[in-house]
């Protein structure tokens, strides 16, 4: 029976913390929506993610599908729980993450918890509340660009405040390096009772003291690097085995127009068959577009065996559309669309390896193609990793990449790691 339920609110995110929990010692298994954690599918595994795809949803349907997942969590026997949101806090002033924080408080319940969006491995600190990518602060990083959570401020306290119920407090990296002792103490100080404290940590050993002081805490909240100190119950949790083979017909799907994606794109130009997604065309014949895109991939399959093709939505910042012209559908919504349906298409003529970029585009193309869970395989890289899909359409490995994640070669050499 699992020890430990967490919720995810992208589905990179999901598979981003299960990667973290399987090296942290728990046989961990990804189930898309709460519908698909049963006790059946969850019995032999020591901790649960549950995969939204909340983090852009209006609030009401985020906090409600988070509770269900809770539910869920709870009726398979989960009696702590790790609310994951993105590492650079990706939310609008509404939410999601404040509003699904308050909730779960609720339900647990529990009189305060520790927000925690650190991921060193990935380039994100916290230092004095103000959140750090790569050194620059979150606001002069490219993630002020995103199309659907760009985002304006670094300070996660200023950004929390406006999404929640409760006080937000801040405890420094002080208070951190104090040790584990001093960490809790000045978390279950009793002043802080029904607050959110946005913790500070800047290397993996903050990290792992701020996880041994709130060990006791029954909810906690954060990037996927809270989990690298956890300890469970079965060190060296065995990864899946692949269900493709070298040589299966594969494919790289870029929804994502973050910076890291756009590089990794460029790079992936010079080396593999590519094209772009036509917004132009999507507007005119969605159908038609994806069709092209399809018969293209397969033509490159015949080919170029071995050289997965590469179909991307941006290149270029110029490419992203921000506005959209009254009564047309969002430009973010038609490419999400199309990458789902070319995923469904490229499964459905024989595709067992997908690479797909970006938290909103992973969620489009998993539902899509009816996947009920992920088991975790190789890593791939930091936050990154294989997972074997099964439910609709069983038997493919899937990467789902984090849009600033991965190093720039990655769409050529992330194939490696299935051998
Ligand atoms: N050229 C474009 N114009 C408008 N929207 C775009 C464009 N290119 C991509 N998008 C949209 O931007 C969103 C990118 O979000 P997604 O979560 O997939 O990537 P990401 O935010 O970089 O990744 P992550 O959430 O893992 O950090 C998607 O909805 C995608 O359809
Ligand atoms: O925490 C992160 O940055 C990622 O797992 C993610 O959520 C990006 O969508």
């Amino acid at each position: 029976m699992p020890v430990l339920g967490a919720l995810a609110d992208d589905f990179t995110g999901a598979t981003d913390l299960a990667t973290a929990l399987v090296s942290r010692g728990f046989r961990t298994v990804v189930a898309v929506g709460a519908d698909a954690a049963t006790p059946e599918r969850t019995a032999d595994a020591d901790a649960v993610v549950v995969a939204l795809k909340s983090r852009t949803a209006p609030v009401p349907e985020a906090v409600a599908d988070s509770l269900a997942a809770f539910r869920a969590l709870r009726a398979a026997g989960c009696r702590r729980y790790y609310f994951k949101f993105c590492s650079t806090f990706d939310s609008t002033p509404d939410g999601n993450i404040g509003p699904v924080a308050d909730a779960l408080l609720d339900a647990v319940p529990a009189d305060r918890t520790v927000v925690v969006p650190a991921f060193p491995a990935t380039g994100r600190t916290v230092r004095d509340g103000l959140l750090y990518v790569h050194g620059e602060p979150l606001d002069r990083s490219p993630m002020r660009h995103h199309p659907l959570t760009p985002m304006t401020d670094a300070s996660v306290v200023r950004l929390l405040r406006p999404q929640t119920r409760h006080p937000v407090r801040h405890v420094p990296l002080d208070t951190v390096r104090a040790g584990t002792a001093a960490l809790r103490a000045a978390l279950d100080d009793p002043a802080g009772a029904g607050t959110l404290a946005v913790v500070d940590a800047v290397t993996d050993a903050d990290l792992r003291t701020v996880s041994a002081a709130t060990a006791h805490l029954p909810l906690v909240t954060g990037a996927s690097g809270l989990a690298l100190g956890l300890t469970g119950p079965r060190p060296g949790a065995a990864r899946s085995a692949a269900a493709s083979r070298a040589g299966d017909p594969a494919a790289v799907l870029s929804g994502s127009a973050s910076a890291a994606t756009r590089a990794q794109v460029a790079h992936a130009r010079t080396h593999l068959p590519h094209r772009a997604l036509d917004l132009a065309a999507l507007r005119a014949d969605p159908g038609a577009a994806v069709a092209a895109l399809t018969d293209f991939v397969r033509e490159q399959w015949r080919r170029r065996p071995g050289a997965p093709p590469l179909v991307y939505a941006s290149a270029d910042p110029a490419d992203v559309e921000r506005h959209t012209s009254a009564g047309a559908v969002p430009a973010a919504v038609l490419l999400e669309r199309a990458l789902a349906d070319l995923a469904v298409a490229l499964v459905d003529h024989g595709a067992r390896r997908l690479l797909v970029a970006g938290g909103e585009t992973s969620g489009a193309v998993v539902t899509a193609l009816g996947v009920r869970t992920l088991a975790i395989g190789a890593p791939v890289g930091a936050g990154i990793t294989w997972a074997r899909a099964d439910g609709e359409r069983s038997g493919v490995d899937l990467a789902l990449k984090s849009g600033n994640f991965g190093d720039t070669d990655i769409f050529t050499t992330a194939w490696d790691a299935l051998a």
